[in-house]
């Protein structure tokens, strides 16, 4: 691949560019909001503007609901050898293209299984999508040179590529995707009216659990719209669920031995699935979950405190798996986990101690 054009210019079309703009791709940028787009081109994304004669891959990376009609315009006016989406639903964009009667075989649908909570070039990076999946789901009609020229975008941001079928890639995110988000927005909208006392208590766990639902809600309604039988399907298990754990509750209050013990293994039944469940998600790089060991450090809140204990994690030979901040409500410090392999962490913890760093067990 030597050029392409990015239609979209917001996270994900941005992250895109930025990546093959990286890799020396001539990369054009276009979006309807002319300031993402000459946002994108001052981050080094690419070049505003149309190209003059047809790219190599257009990167359809607008909202779902603008995906189908947007795919039919570059495909009408010949701009692209191949062109692709990167909407978080697959099947409803495929049948609109088919009504409007476009002829797909320089079309696939894709899905980078990699994002954030935040919109627009600014939340862009070249490395969001290395180690993710990215979804494929070629038709029976798509050209191998489309295929080809997908595959080669995935491998180009260091992604891991991943064929499925486009109904099954709308079930299965509809359960490690739509729904985490819908109860995540539920877990956070408990907070809105809550007391300022209990609010002030929030740690890492209701952050962990809330984060996504800082997302754009105009997003979100376009993605759930496009994908609301899946969903609701597995909304209502987690509603099931909900009922017996309420049910479990109740019973603990009981003053009957026999309620209570009933309520309790209810208890537990729930949260050793929970456990079961969390054990499949993959780890980094799509690998199976890592088992690291953390070494807890205190940070000043201060410009230089992240990029120094890197500096001196990496002095010590020690490769940083992954990391994690709890900032300290009213203080002007946090602590940093640093998740490393089991072997490496004695020798972590010694480097850090001798350099003066504040080891939390
Ligand atoms: N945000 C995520 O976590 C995530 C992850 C994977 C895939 N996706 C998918 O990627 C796509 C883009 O999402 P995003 O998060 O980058 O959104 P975003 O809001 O950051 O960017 C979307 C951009 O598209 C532009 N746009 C809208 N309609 C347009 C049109 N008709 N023509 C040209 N430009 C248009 C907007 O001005 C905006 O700059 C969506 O389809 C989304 O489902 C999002
Ligand atoms: O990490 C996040 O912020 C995301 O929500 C990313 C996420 C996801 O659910 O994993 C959200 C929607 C996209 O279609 C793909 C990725």
């Amino acid at each position: 691949m030597r050029t392409a054009l990015v239609i979209g210019t917001g996270l994900i079309g941005t992250s895109a560019a930025l990546t093959l703009a990286g890799r020396g791709i001539h990369v054009h940028l276009a979006d309807h909001d002319a300031d993402a787009a000459r946002t994108a081109e001052a981050l080094g994304a690419g070049t505003q503007g149309e190209p003059d004669g047809p790219v190599d891959l257009a990167i359809v990376a607008v909202p779902p609901a603008y995906v189908a009609r947007t795919v039919a315009d570059v495909l009408g006016r010949g701009v692209a050898r191949a062109v692709l989406d990167v909407a978080s639903v697959k099947g409803g964009p495929r049948r609109e293209l088919e009504e409007l009667g476009c002829d797909l075989t320089r079309y696939i649908g894709t899905h980078p299984m990699a994002g954030r909570e935040r919109s627009g070039p600014l939340a862009a990076t070249a490395d969001l999508f290395e180690g993710r999946p990215w979804v494929l789901t070629p038709g029976a009609d798509t050209d191998t040179e489309v295929l080809n020229l997908a595959l080669e975008l995935v491998a180009l941001c260091r992604a891991v590529p991943v064929v499925m079928d486009a109904d099954a890639h709308d079930r299965a995110v509809a359960l490690v995707s739509h729904t985490p988000h819908l109860l995540s927005s539920m877990v956070a909208a408990r907070l809105r009216d809550a007391d300022e006392t209990a609010v002030r208590l929030c740690g890492q766990g209701i952050r962990d659990v809330t984060r996504i639902a800082a997302s754009d809600p105009a997003m979100w309604i376009d993605i759930l719209s496009a994908n609301p039988g899946p969903v609701a399907d597995v909304l209502a298990a987690v509603a099931a669920d909900l009922d017996e754990t309420v049910r479990a509750l109740r019973a603990l209050q009981s003053a009957d031995d026999a309620k209570r013990g009933g309520g309790a293994a209810g208890i537990e039944d729930v949260l050793r699935r929970g456990n079961a469940g969390r054990e499949r998600v993959p780890g980094k790089h799509g690998a199976a979950s890592a088992v690291y060991e953390t070494v807890t450090v205190l940070i000043g809140d201060q410009p230089g405190e992240l990029a120094r204990i890197f500096a001196d994690a990496g002095r010590a030979g020690v490769n940083i798996e992954d990391v994690r901040i709890e900032h300290a409500t009213g203080q002007q410090a946090g602590l940093i986990q640093l998740m490393v392999e089991p072997a490496a962490a004695p020798g972590l913890t010694k480097a850090l101690r001798e350099r003066g760093w504040s080891i939390r067990q």
